[in-house]
C-alpha cells in the first residue's frame, strides 16, 4: 500500500478510542476540510495506481501486448470486436469438437454479441443449434431452428438444420432436470441447532440428535466470495476452478467467468468492481475485498426497503448495528452477515486505523468510480450520508472477516509452465481423453492444493472452534459442506477447527493463533489435557546423529525444520538434541535433498531409494519429516511418469514411499481430507498403469470415504478415473 497517503491518512485520522466503526469513519467524513483533503488524497492515489497500470501495459512489446489479446480475446488493443467475435467463434468449434458443448454454445453468444458478421450467420447459429441438441435443451433448438428458417441458407448448412430437425422430437418429450436437491440441501438444517449464550463465547452451534460419522451436518453457500491472488483461475461468480474463461471485456481478462450464465449474474457486482481491477485496486487491499463483496453480493441494495423510514444517517447505522430492526431481522440474509461478530475492540488502535484508511480508500473509489452511490440515493427518499454508512460497514466486515472469513481450499491441476489464459487445464489437450475422462497416468497432475478465494459463510462462522476438528469441509465453488468426522452426540457441540490441528500442531502455537487473531484462549479437550502435546510429539521422533549420544528425542522448535524455504535458510538450521544438546548435522536429509535435483538418470534414483531405505536409523515411528521426504520424492519422480522412462525397481519405491505417507496422511488427518487425496493420485496413476495390484474391496472404500470432500468437479474427474482404470485393471 502507498505510504505516503497511508501516513497523510493515519495523521488526518485522529482516533483516540475506538467505540465502532461508524464514529470511526465520522472522524475522515465529517469535517468539511480535512475530508476534502483525505478524499483527494484517496483519489490521487486511485489516478496513480491508474496511470501505473495502463504505463505498465504499454511497456510491454508489441508482441506480447497481441499475444495477451489474443489470449484474453477481448482486449481493446490490438484487436477490433469483429476480430474478437471470430475467435469466440473458432474457440466455439474448437470446444464443440471436444465435447464441451455448454462452453461452445456461451462462445457462440459472445461472439453474436459483439458483432459476428451478419453474412455468417447460418455458419455459427447451426452450431448453437448442435450444441443445444447436445444438451438436451429442445427449447433453445427450436428457437435456433427458427431463425436458421428465415435465413438463405446454402445446401450444407440446409442439410444440417434438416438433420437438427430430425432429432429435436427425440427432445420434446423429455423432463427438464431442477435444481431443487441443491436448494433443499442447502435448507437442511434439522440436525442441529444455535445457542447463545450470552457471554464471551457467544454463539455455538450444538448437535439436536445422534449424527453419524460421515453424515452431511449441513451446507451452505457462500453469501460473497473474494479471489485470492490472481484471480484467472476461478470463476468470479460460482467460484468453480475447472472451466474454461470467458474473460470480462474491460479489465483484461483479470476477472473469469466459466459461463454465460455466471457472467450475467455477476453483472451488478462487477460493474462496480471492473474500474477497480483495471487499476489493480484489490491487489492492495487485502481482506477488505470481502469486505466490499459483502456488501456488493446479496449486501445492502436487498435491504434497502428495510430501511427505507430511517430519515437520519445515524438510524440506518443504528438500525444495522447490535439490537437494531435490520441487524435482528430474521429473514434477511444480509443480516445474518451483520450479526458475525468482530473484535476490532479488541485489535491495536494502530491496525484499526489502516483499516479504517482502506474503507475511505474504497469508498472513494465507489464514489468517482463507480454509480453506487447513485443507485443507493435513489433508492432512498431521505438525505443521507450514505458514503459514511458504506465506509462504516466495510470497517464492520473487514473486522468480521479477520474472524470469520473462511479459507476456500482445493484440489487443482498444477499451473504448466508458460501458463496463458489459453492453457485453462481443461484446454490441456495432453491430459484428456475426452472431456471429464484423463489419460491414463495423468491423475497425479491434481496433486495440488491450493487456497483460491475467501468466502464469506456467516452460517458456519457460527461453529466455535476446538482444536481437534469434527468435521471435514468441502467447497464445491461456493457451496461449503460438512461432513461429521467421527459420531457427533446428541447435544454435543459442534466445532470447527481454526488453527491447524492437534495431531499437527503443538498447543502454544495453536494458543498463540488463536488469541492473536481470535481473541481468545482455548479450553478445548485437547488443550486441557495434562500430556497435550504427546499425540503431536509421536510424529517427531528422531535418533540424535551425535555418534556418542545417539538417544531418541524429540525437538523443542523448531518442529518443522525441513518447511524452510531457501537452502540458506536451511542451513541456518539449529535442531538440537533434548539429551545431549548437540546440534543435529541431518546429513541424512541434506544429501537426499541434493539428489532430488537430479532423478532424470536411473542411478541417482536408486541412491535416493537407498537413503530413503536407510532414514529409518534416524526417523523413529511414523515420522512427519520422513513423510515429507516421502511426498517430495514421489512429486519429483513423477515428472518422468509420463515420458515411460520409470522402470519396475522405480515403481516398487514409488509405491512404498506413497503408501508411507497415506499411512501418516491417515493417522494424522484421517484419509478423508485433500492432502489424503493428494497422496493417493500417485497410487492411482500406478495402478491404473498396472504396476501395483490391489485389493478391490480396500479401493472401493477408500473410494467412498475419501472422495466425499472433492467438489463436484474433482468428483467427476476423479470418479471417471476410477471407473475408467482401476476398476478395468
Ligand atoms: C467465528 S466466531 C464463532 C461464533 C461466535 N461465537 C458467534 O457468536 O458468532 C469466532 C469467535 O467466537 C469466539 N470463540 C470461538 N471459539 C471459542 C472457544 N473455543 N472459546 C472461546 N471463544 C470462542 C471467539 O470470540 C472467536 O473470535
Amino acid at each position: 500500500m502507498d505510504s505516503k497517503w497511508l501516513n497523510f491518512l493515519l495523521s488526518q485520522l485522529r482516533l483516540v478510542n475506538y467505540e465502532n466503526e461508524y464514529e470511526t469513519m465520522r472522524l475522515l467524513f465529517d469535517k468539511p476540510l480535512s475530508c476534502k483533503l483525505v478524499c483527494k488524497s484517496a483519489q490521487d492515489l486511485l489516478e496513480s495506481l491508474k496511470r501505473n497500470e495502463n504505463y505498465e501495459f504499454l511497456l510491454k512489446d508489441k508482441q506480447t501486448r497481441v499475444r495477451e489479446a489474443a489470449n484474453l480475446r477481448k482486449e481493446a488493443i490490438g484487436v477490433d470486436n469483429m476480430e474478437l467475435s471470430l475467435g469466440y467463434a473458432n474457440r466455439a468449434l474448437a470446444l464443440q469438437c471436444f465435447g464441451y458443448y455448454q462452453q461452445a454454445y456461451d462462445d457462440c453468444e459472445c461472439a453474436l454479441e459483439i458483432g459476428y458478421p451478419k453474412k455468417l450467420y447460418p455458419k455459427i447459429i447451426c452450431r448453437q443449434a448442435y450444441c443445444a441438441l447436445q444438451l438436451n435443451n429442445a427449447e433453445l433448438l427450436t428457437k435456433h431452428l427458427s431463425s436458421l428458417e428465415s435465413m438463405h441458407l446454402n445446401e450444407n448448412f440446409r442439410r444440417q438444420e434438416q438433420e437438427l430437425r430430425a432429432n429435436l422430437w427425440k427432445l420434446q418429450n423429455q423432463t427438464e432436470k431442477t435444481n431443487g436437491n441443491v436448494e433443499l440441501i442447502l435448507k437442511n438444517r434439522d440436525s442441529q441447532e444455535i445457542v447463545n449464550t450470552f457471554s464471551e463465547i457467544g454463539r455455538y452451534m450444538r448437535a439436536k440428535r445422534l449424527i453419524k460419522q460421515n453424515e452431511l451436518i449441513f451446507s451452505e453457500r457462500a453469501t460473497a466470495l473474494a479471489p485470492i491472488g490472481s484471480a484467472i483461475q476461478l470463476c468470479n461468480h460460482c467460484a468453480k476452478t475447472s472451466f474454461i474463461p470467458i474473460p470480462c471485456q474491460h479489465c483484461r481478462g483479470r476477472v473469469v467467468y466459466c459461463s454465460l450464465a455466471c457472467l450475467k449474474a455477476h453483472k451488478n457486482i462487477h460493474l462496480h468492481e471492473c474500474s477497480a481491477y483495471q487499476m489493480q485496486l484489490f491487489a492492495h487491499v487485502g481482506i477488505a475485498h470481502l469486505a466490499l463483496r459483502i456488501i456488493l453480493d446479496n449486501g445492502l441494495l436487498t435491504i434497502l426497503d428495510l430501511l427505507r423510514n430511517k430519515q437520519t444517517t445515524k438510524a440506518i447505522w443504528t438500525s444495522l448495528t447490535e439490537g437494531g430492526d435490520v441487524w435482528s431481522n430474521p429473514t434477511a440474509a444480509y443480516s445474518e452477515s451483520l450479526r458475525m461478530v468482530s473484535h476490532l475492540k479488541k485489535m491495536a488502535l494502530e491496525d484499526v486505523k489502516v483499516f479504517a484508511a482502506v474503507s475511505h480508500l474504497i469508498v472513494v473509489y465507489l464514489s468517482r468510480y463507480t454509480s453506487f452511490f447513485d443507485l443507493l440515493s435513489s433508492n432512498h427518499r431521505f438525505n443521507c450520508n450514505w458514503e459514511l454508512i458504506v465506509a462504516a460497514l466495510i470497517l464492520k466486515h473487514i473486522g468480521q472477516s479477520i474472524v470469520n472469513g473462511h479459507v476456500c481450499t482445493v484440489i487443482r491441476p498444477k499451473i504448466f509452465e508458460n501458463y496463458s489464459l489459453t492453457e485453462y487445464h481443461l484446454l490441456n489437450e495432453d491430459l484428456w481423453e475426452k472431456p471429464w475422462h484423463l489419460r491414463r497416468g495423468y491423475l497425479h497432475r491434481f496433486a495440488y492444493i491450493d487456497d483460491v478465494a475467501t468466502l464469506n459463510l456467516p452460517y458456519t462462522s457460527i461453529c466455535n472452534h476446538s482444536c481437534l476438528p469434527l468435521f471435514q469441509p468441502k467447497f464445491s465453488g461456493r457451496i461449503i459442506s460438512a461432513y461429521a468426522m467421527r459420531d457427533i452426540k446428541e447435544s454435543e457441540e459442534i466445532t470447527n477447527c481454526y488453527t491447524q490441528h492437534s495431531r499437527v500442531e503443538r498447543r502454544q502455537t495453536r494458543q498463540e493463533i488463536l488469541k492473536k487473531s481470535y481473541h481468545f484462549i482455548c479450553k478445548c479437550g485437547e488443550c486441557m489435557r495434562q500430556e497435550g502435546d504427546d499425540d503431536v510429539n509421536q510424529f517427531h521422533q528422531y535418533r540424535c546423529d551425535n555418534e556418542k549420544c545417539r538417544h531418541v528425542f524429540v525437538p523443542q522448535t523448531p518442529l518443522k525444520w525441513w518447511q524452510r524455504k531457501t537452502s540458506n535458510d536451511l542451513q541456518n538450521i539449529n535442531v538440537l538434541c533434548a539429551v545431549c544438546g548437540s546440534r543435529q548435522m541431518f546429513k541424512w536429509f541434506y544429501d537426499y535433498q541434493k539428489l532430488l535435483t537430479s532423478l532424470n538418470s536411473p542411478l541417482t534414483r536408486l541412491r535416493l531409494y537407498q537413503l530413503y531405505q536407510n532414514l529409518d536409523e534416524y526417523l523413529l515411528a511414523f515420522n512427519s519429516c520422513k513423510a515429507f521426504m516421502a511426498s517430495k520424492a514421489v512429486q519429483e519422480i513423477f515428472k518422468f511418469l509420463n515420458d515411460g522412462s520409470l522402470n519396475e525397481e522405480d515403481y516398487k519405491n514409488l509405491t512404498r514411499m506413497i503408501k508411507y505417507s497415506l499411512e501418516y496422511e491417515t493417522y494424522t488427518s484421517g484419509s478423508s481430507c485433500i492432502s489424503y487425496i493428494c497422496e493417493m493420485t500417485y497410487l492411482w496413476d500406478i495402478i491404473a498403469l498396472g504396476k501395483w495390484k490391489y485389493e478391490h474391496k480396500d479401493m472401493n472404500s477408500i473410494f467412498n470415504e475419501s472422495l466425499i470432500v472433492l467438489g463436484d468437479e474433482m468428483f467427476l474427474i476423479f470418479s471417471n478415473y476410477y471407473k475408467d482404470f482401476l476398476v478395468k485393471s
